[in-house]
């Protein structure tokens, strides 16, 4: 499972659980402006915005699981799995529109588009193909979350064509697809952050027992629906200070609400999913933090710090030892 949320305070926030049961080895990776882009159906683009993100670098291609660009546009990709469906690769002269691979769909809109308005116009002259990056690497099936400060859509290619749907919650987990996301959380219109008012039945006085009772009905397991819901509440009704590390700290438990701890849920005899990194990304100062299940600090890349001019990707291994912070030895 995996969750996505959007963050508002004086600048823009972004970022990301990853869940799953193994690692590719991903890296923070920034891929500078003059980096080119090799794209197996749309040519190649040799300038672009610089982009800041989590990938896996295969064959020295950045394979993005989540990015943002210097324009402040962010986007990243969920599993969706069983309703992702991709168009065939047409032949060149078959089609008007520019197919992309994909593996290739963050680059293709980080590196050319500043805004969700902008992206929308990409999305309307293009097919997503199924086409895999290399036999080891084969189709993943995602649905993707796209945002800046001011919009979020989220991105669905189906059986029945590709959706472009309005995300007024900023909110992504896996499956179903996102209208019934969105549907679910009609079952929890009476629920508040407030302690509960006793309107069970007239004839019973219910008791508020106990403090904390705040968003009671709100369901509390793993399930992708349930985190949707989760997490949907757990921003929404968020407060924090607008500064940046009391903005960072409050994202972090944004998602910390649905972080997965191994042993909950178990994929395949033996395997269990687990919260493998947790991201957040300052859109607007192009900072990456982030935490592993191992490695609670906060930890932080700064793209503006690297020569964005450059033509080579920069990684940087995930720090994913923790370290206890001792007082009295
Ligand atoms: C497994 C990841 C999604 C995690 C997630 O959503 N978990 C939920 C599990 S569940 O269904 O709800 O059980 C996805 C997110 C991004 C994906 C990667 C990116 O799309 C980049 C490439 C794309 C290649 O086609 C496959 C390898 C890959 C490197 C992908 C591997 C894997 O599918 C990733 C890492």
């Amino acid at each position: 499972m995996c969750t996505a949320a959007t963050y508002k305070t004086k600048d823009f926030y972004m970022g990301r659980t990853l869940d799953y049961e193994f690692s590719y080895g991903e890296q923070i990776t920034i891929t500078p402006r003059n980096y080119e882009f090799d794209f197996r159906f749309a040519g190649k683009i040799k300038s672009h915005y610089a982009l800041i993100g989590m990938a896996f670098v295969a064959e020295g291609y950045p394979l993005y699981y989540d990015a943002v660009n210097e324009k402040g546009l962010g986007m990243a990709g969920l599993n969706f799995v069983g309703n992702a469906a991709y168009e065939e690769a047409l032949p060149e002269d078959e089609t008007e529109v520019s197919q992309v691979a994909q593996f290739e769909f963050i680059p293709w809109i980080l590196t050319q588009c500043a805004t969700v308005a902008e992206a929308r116009e990409k999305l309307a002259a293009m097919r997503l193909t199924g086409t895999a990056f290399s036999e080891q690497l084969p189709t993943a099936q995602l649905h993707w979350i796209i945002a800046d400060k001011d919009s979020c859509i989220v991105v669905e290619s189906m059986k029945d064509g590709l959706h472009v749907y309005d995300n007024p919650v900023g909110v992504l987990t896996n499956n179903p697809p996102f209208p019934s996301q969105m549907f679910a959380l009609n079952n929890y219109a009476g629920v508040s952050r407030k302690q509960p008012e006793s309107t069970f039945a007239g004839v019973l006085q219910l008791d508020a027992y106990s403090r904390g009772m705040g968003g009671m009905g709100i369901p509390g397991d793993l399930s992708s629906q349930s985190r949707f819901v989760k997490v949907a509440f757990t921003k929404l009704n968020s407060i924090s200070g607008e500064e940046e590390d009391e903005s960072v700290s409050q994202f972090f438990h944004i998602l910390g609400s649905v972080d997965q701890q191994r042993g909950c849920c178990e994929v395949t005899e033996g395997k269990y999913e687990i919260t493998i990194y947790t991201s957040c990304c300052n859109t607007a100062k192009g900072i990456y933090y982030y935490t592993t299940y191992d490695n609670r600090q906060i930890t932080a890349v700064d793209m503006h710090a690297e020569n964005l001019d450059s033509d080579q990707l920069i990684c940087y291994p995930l720090l994913s030892k923790g370290e206890v912070r001792w007082q009295n030895k």
